[in-house]
């Protein structure tokens, strides 16, 4: 899918000429979605790079780069939640995380390269749908991935190869051969590390690490690194402050959810509760995401990268945020467990 020279003259000259920061914009808690999608994600997702360092470590040209990041955009649809938008969100808290905390001590150039790739391209063509639902509804994408597991995640690898390989789009096409295979094989596995799934299989063993101590010459360690940041990345929606959290989750992701739940019913199969827009009760299956996978996923990550401690500070408060409302909601008869007020 090749970009209209007009369009990209038209980005390039923004990228240059809009790049105004908003205030806090490298804060942990930079509240992401008030960026207007169309002129200055792209822009700003640039800095990123630039910030970071990579344009020089790495020699990118600024058209490539730019032409890259529009090729990305255009990859994402539209859902309520897992558009383009979300991957700036990911790709921002991985950008903020490395002002805050030294990266260096943790990755190597070329995996903080890899990380921020990933982040942007890791849920590319998502179509708001769960990879249990490609099963059950027997897509194509199931047929070409299921046997392999992490059917959505494998789509969106091969999305990104793609992207990477259309004419002056590939960004890591000046690096050397060794260090490009390196680059490539990190962005798969952090993309593949995106499965929830898979970061339930492998906690433990990041658990493990974390007691005993991150040691960079293990290339395991790096492995797990890698695969709990991009998580915590792909999940900083929920560190967010409340105001901010509570109305995506709300009004993108039980949106996701709840279409998903409305096509498992026309399949005549029974949704899950928090795909059940008549069953599910957002604050408490909220609270249930924090205890089972938030807490201990954003714990560890501080006691691996301590200087990031404020997104816990930020996720304790909104379980408390979450816990009144859910209080308030019990007391109430006949409460409407999707529609809350902001209790802050
Ligand atoms: C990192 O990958 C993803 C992929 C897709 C999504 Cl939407 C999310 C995500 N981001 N914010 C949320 C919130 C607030 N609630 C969620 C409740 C359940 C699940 C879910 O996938 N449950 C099945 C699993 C346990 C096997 C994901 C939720 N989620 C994260
Ligand atoms: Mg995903």
């Amino acid at each position: 899918m090749q970009v209209p020279q007009t369009e990209l003259d038209g980005a390039l000259q923004e990228v240059h000429i809009t790049c105004t920061l908003p205030p806090n914009f490298s804060s942990l808690l930079f509240p992401t979605y008030i960026v207007e999608e169309e002129s200055k994600s792209i822009s700003l997702a640039y800095h990123m790079f630039e910030d970071l360092g990579l344009i020089n470590r790495w020699q990118f040209s600024h058209q490539t780069l730019t032409r890259f990041l529009l090729m990305v955009k255009r990859g994402y649809r539209d859902p309520p939640y897992h558009n383009w938008m979300h991957a700036f969100c990911v790709g921002h808290f991985f950008y903020s995380l490395c002002k805050a905390v030294d990266i260096s001590k943790y990755m190597t150039d070329i995996e903080v390269l890899a990380m921020l790739i990933a982040c942007f391209c890791h849920d590319l063509d998502h179509r708001g749908t769960t990879n249990a639902f490609q099963v059950a509804s027997r897509s194509v994408l199931a047929c070409l991935y299921s046997s392999e597991g992490s059917v959505m995640e494998r789509h969106h690898f091969a999305q990104t190869f793609c992207i990477l390989n259309t004419s002056g789009c590939n960004i890591i096409e000046c690096l050397d051969t060794e260090n490009y295979k390196t680059c490539l094989d990190n962005i798969q596995k952090i993309i593949l590390a995106t499965d929830l799934a898979q970061h339930l299989r492998i906690i433990s063993q990041q658990k493990e690490m974390a007691a005993t101590g991150y040691d960079f010459n293990n290339p395991h360690h790096h492995f797990l690194l890698l695969s709990l940041v991009i998580t915590s990345c792909d999940l900083s929606i929920n560190v967010k402050m409340f105001e901010e959290s509570s109305v995506i989750v709300r009004d993108h992701i039980y949106s996701e959810f709840f279409s998903e739940g409305d096509m498992e019913k026309e399949l005549g199969r029974t949704p899950m509760q928090q795909n059940d827009r008549k069953k599910a009760c957002i604050p408490s299956l909220q609270i249930k995401f924090n205890d089972f996978i938030l807490a201990p996923l954003y714990t560890l990550l501080i006691k691996l990268l301590p200087p990031a401690q404020i997104v816990v500070d930020q996720l304790e408060e909104n379980r408390l945020i979450w816990e009144s409302i859910s209080i308030k909601h019990n007391q109430e008869e006949n409460h409407n467990c999707v529609k809350y007020d902001n209790y802050t």
